[in-house]
């Protein structure tokens, strides 16, 4: 068996392609696996080599299955993923429109579904994890398969995310705008192409440090996107941190909460048919938050830093921190003033996200 990160790595490169992917169950009462084509990057030729006979059925996150009505409260209320079992209706457009909720409201399902069991059901959470590290829509063609025909498992998926084996990769002075007295740390795993980034800036002074962790925002860091309060926020944390002269602002490559830029922007555009960044999320078949903050207490661990004072109103990062050994002397509210684009969306963190705005 092809274990271990790199063939989840391989399966991610899959995916994207439009390759079938194949993962064993690690549930002790099933020999069983499944093999899964993203519904995203199928096209009718790669379905028709996957599924020659119409028969696989199909995998949806329960968000996104409850969001179409496709099963009750009840069924999704365990979460993970739920199978539907194919309807000769099912064809590839349909099967997109399942996946998609860009077409939610243009094209009304025809039904009726039935859910049936997912068979597998470690592998068939490891797959809905591993569309959102390729940036797909967690959706897929699926049957069952014997579990010895996976060359994949969900442990290789976790290990593709794991922060254990995150390592410096290069250091150097980096004066910015904020701080003349700032050093850029780069780190990387050997598995992932993201590359996570700390600015230290001054000299450890013997107290905590003040300390940012900033997830990637292309939109708002770069583009000055008034949707969200990215932006500003790294420029306050910048003079914060500068201005109490020794700090770290952690630049994490969680792109959208962790979703990606192609998901967020796919969020974006449900926003702009009403919906909130919470419920946008969901529609889509995704967590309201998919970060995991180990991964910037490993960073903080390998520049030394064991305790903080945190600049964040989210008390998830808090939590998440400390969990991963890194104690949280202090939060420090980090608010700024709302425009008429981010008035909804700091709302809605406000009463939907537990932010301590
Ligand atoms: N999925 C999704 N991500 C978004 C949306 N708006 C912003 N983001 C992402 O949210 C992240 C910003 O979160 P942060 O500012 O780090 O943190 P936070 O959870 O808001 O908490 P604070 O520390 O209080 O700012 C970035 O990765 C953005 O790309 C949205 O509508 N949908
Ligand atoms: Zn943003």
């Amino acid at each position: 068996m092809n274990t271990g990160p790199r063939a989840a790595a391989r399966a991610v490169d899959a995916l994207r392609r439009g390759w079938e992917v194949a993962i064993a169950d690690t549930g002790t009462d099933t020999d069983a696996g499944l093999v899964l084509l993203a519904i995203e990057t199928a096209d009718t030729g790669r379905l028709a080599a996957f599924d020659p006979d119409g028969r696989a059925d199909i995998l949806l996150s329960a968000a996104r299955a409850e969001t179409l009505k496709l099963v009750n409260q009840r069924a999704a209320a365990g979460g993970g993923a739920i199978r539907i079992a194919r309807a000769p209706w099912i064809d590839l457009p349909a099967a997109v429109a399942l996946a998609d909720p860009a077409l939610d409201l243009a094209a009304p399902l025809k039904g009726p579904f039935r859910a049936v069991a997912t068979g597998a059901a470690a592998a068939a959470a490891a797959a809905l994890d591993l569309a959102r590290l390729a940036g797909l829509l967690p959706a897929f063609f699926v049957r069952t398969i014997d579990r010895h025909a996976a060359a994949l498992s969900p442990a290789d998926i976790a290990a593709y995310e794991s922060p254990d084996r995150l390592v410096v990769a290069a250091r150097a002075r980096l004066p910015v705008a904020a701080a003349e007295a700032a050093e850029i740390v780069a780190f990387r795993t050997a598995e992932t192409a993201d590359e996570h980034v700390a600015l230290v800036v001054g000299t450890p002074d013997g107290s905590p440090p003040l300390v940012r962790l900033h997830s990637e925002c292309l939109t708002g860091d770069v583009l000055g996107s008034l949707k969200c309060d990215c932006g500003p926020q790294l420029h306050a944390a910048l003079n914060a941190i500068a201005d109490a002269r020794w700090g770290v602002l952690l630049y994490l490559r969680q792109e959208g909460r962790g979703i990606g830029l192609i998901n967020k922007l796919r969020a974006y555009s449900l926003q702009d048919q009403g919906f909130d960044t919470v419920d946008a999320n969901i529609r889509l078949g995704f967590a309201v938050d998919a970060r995991d903050f180990s991964l910037a207490a490993r960073m903080l661990a390998l520049l030394g830093v064991t305790a903080v004072r945190l600049l964040t109103n989210n008390p998830a990062k808090v939590v998440g921190l400390e969990a991963h050994g890194i104690a949280v002397v202090e939060r420090v509210p980090h608010a700024l003033p709302a425009n008429p684009h981010n008035e909804r969306y700091l709302a809605t963190k406000r009463d939907r996200t537990g932010h301590q705005l």
